[in-house]
């Protein structure tokens, strides 16, 4: 009877969860271990362990697939057994997979352990990107040492690694093809469970175009003005090296120097920081009691003691910061290197948010211990930092002496915020159609670096300081792309953080509305046990149900949609466009000149 193969379904799906929480929780250690401490020893145990749990993972696969249980009627059966029954790139011949293996760990050591020449005087070439080259990148206005460190790391990390690049194109496009997929692109997008994805994301970008060509244009002026002529074009590309980021991915490093209203008070959190002598402890600490004031989760003893929250001293370790659920007893890690200042503030919470919903879906059976959209993974903890960044809740926690901006300081706060969530979009959406573009073969290996600058400029209309040809190879320069992790998830995350932003503020009171005294943009859900109740029941679900219907539980919505962003920032769009027209800003940008065409 139905009854009966349901429990038979149930005692599989309970076997074969438990087996794939060992493996993963063996993967996750010795991967742990190789990242936290970058040796050849450690890398090729992580591989090998790998490599046998690639092998495991095919045989459950088989059986999965053998159970016929992808077609049971039970909805739940069905949903772990289509998950389950989906490879990835354990699907390759061991060889195989051990040579794409062993090109993405060799790509992620390159772009760990790559050190620099210092500017204009001699010494080590020992400087590393986190922190030496970030803060350069971050705090000169000396256009000629930005170029520097900007052709060191590009010439350093990215070009020598275009043979394992080519190599991780082959073996993730051949694994693809094995699974049916028709490439590597599709491969990704499916984790999205919406066949209307690429369209909806063309949809969102062009929604947001017209704000970003409002931002680009005002900055490249601002920049124009400050670096003169010769360096700046009028209505040309920017040069990226001048943002503030080496990828300028996030252009809020270099505010100074385009503040709209520079004579206005700041919330200049990183020297306040650390005038009160914050340690990178107290960081966590802060993010740590703020979902605990949420009602959610708390950070168990275990993570202090096994999380790597500083570059030691002692060790080369992968210090791009990540989150890792290491699948039993609530061991949930962090490594990062952090410092103390207002992007590792930001930083410590993003990761803070991985770490609660690993928390919150740890009882889910296996299969649904992750998100059913990649883009919430990466929303949970930066919704948690916009209410931090808030001057109500600066001034709460000591941090500012103002809880409520005049008009002029919240549309420099406005601004601040939008050089890193409007500005951030046409990037990662670049990010990934350029890998969707080489994914799919639509661009000859020997147009590879040309077609990535070509890219940059047509979505975000920045350039490299100096020209690039295919003699360069640029793209692995950036982590996710030595590391093969898929991108779309911060675009996505960028546009559902402020529908999960909204959803909470109008529960917690703080979001009204028309009302001026409770915007989005001045809502603190701080101790808020509403808000904190529906997000936990969101996390909760794990990836058991279809995203929309998580989704629709949680702000009412089912689409990722602009909206929320759009009015969060409303304010400074409208005095944006007035001020370009009063300055007879011009928009738009052309064609780089800087690549070889
Ligand atoms: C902090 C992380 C680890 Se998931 C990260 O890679 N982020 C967070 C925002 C964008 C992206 C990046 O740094 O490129
Ligand atoms: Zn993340």
């Amino acid at each position: 009877s139905s009854n009966s193969v349901k429990s038979d379904a149930r005692a599989f799906f309970q076997r074969e969860n438990e087996l794939l929480r060992q493996r993963r929780r063996n993967e996750f250690l010795t991967s742990y271990v190789y990242n936290t401490n970058v040796t050849e020893e450690n890398r090729k145990a992580m591989i090998a362990v790998a490599t046998t749990n690639a092998a495991a993972n095919k045989e459950m696969t088989r059986n999965v697939i053998a159970s016929g249980y992808i077609d049971s009627t039970d909805d739940d059966i069905k949903r772990q057994a289509t998950i389950l029954g989906d490879l990835g790139i354990d699907v390759l011949p061991e060889s195989d997979y051990k040579e794409l293996l062993n090109a993405v760990s060799l790509m992620q050591s390159n772009y760990a352990t790559t050190t620099v020449c210092p500017y204009n005087k001699e010494g080590d070439c020992t400087l590393q990107l986190e922190p030496h080259v970030q803060e350069r990148l971050s705090n000169s206005r000396d256009p000629k040492e930005l170029k520097h460190y900007w052709r060191q790391w590009y010439d350093k990390a990215g070009t020598p690694m275009r043979e394992n690049f080519k190599k991780y194109i082959e073996f993730t496009r051949k694994a693809a093809r094995l699974n049916g997929y028709s490439s590597y692109a599709d491969y990704w997008i499916h984790f999205y469970e919406d066949p209307d994805f690429e369209s909806n994301l063309d949809k969102v970008y062009k929604a947001i175009l017209p704000f970003y060509r409002e931002i680009h244009g005002y900055v490249r002026y601002r920049l124009r003005a400050y670096y003169g002529d010769e360096i700046v074009s009028e209505n040309g590309n920017i040069p990226m090296h001048l943002l503030g980021n080496m990828w300028a991915q996030q252009w809020d490093n270099a505010l100074p120097l385009f503040t709209p209203f520079p004579e206005k008070p700041f919330l200049d959190v990183t020297s306040e920081m650390q005038r009160q002598n914050f340690t990178v402890r107290k960081l966590f600490e802060l993010g740590d009691q703020f979902f605990k004031s949420l009602g959610m989760r708390a950070l168990p003893p275990s993570f202090w003691d096994l999380s790597v929250l500083t570059r030691p001293a002692d060790r080369e370790i992968v210090c791009h910061a990540s989150a890792w659920d290491l699948y039993q007893d609530s061991d949930v890690r962090i490594k990062m290197c952090t410092d103390v200042d207002t992007h590792y503030l930001y930083v410590v919470h993003h990761e803070l948010g991985h770490i609660q919903y690993y928390l919150q879906y740890e009882n889910q059976p296996t299969v649904y211990r992750s998100a059913p959209n990649p883009g919430f993974h990466e929303a949970v903890g930066d919704v948690i930092a916009l209410s931090v960044s808030t001057p109500k809740h600066l001034q709460a926690i000591g941090l500012s002496n103002v809880g409520k901006l005049d008009d002029e300081s919240r549309i420099n706060e406005l601004f601040k915020n939008a050089l890193k969530k409007i500005v951030f979009l046409p990037f990662a959406y670049t990010m990934d159609k350029y890998r969707y573009a080489v994914f799919r073969g639509e661009v000859e290996e020997s147009k590879w670096n040309c077609a990535f600058w070509q890219m940059r400029s047509e979505f975000s209309g920045v350039e490299p300081p100096v020209r690039r040809t295919d003699q360069d190879f640029d793209p692995p320069a950036k982590y996710h792309i030595d590391a093969d992790v898929e991108y779309l998830r911060y675009f996505a995350a960028h546009i559902f953080q402020f529908q999960f932003l909204k959803a909470m503020c109008i529960k917690a009171g703080q979001y009204v509305p028309g009302d001026p005294e409770k915007t989005l943009d001045n809502c603190d859900i701080y101790n808020n046990k509403e808000a904190g109740e529906a997000f936990s029941k969101f996390l909760t679900l794990g990836a058991s149900v279809h995203w929309k219907k998580a989704l629709k539980e949680f702000t009412g919505e089912t689409e990722m949609d602009p909206s929320a962003l759009l009015e969060y920032f409303e304010p400074l769009r409208k005095w944006l466009q007035a001020e370009n027209e009063r300055l007879k800003v011009p928009l738009g940008w052309g064609d780089t000149d800087k690549v070889a065409g």
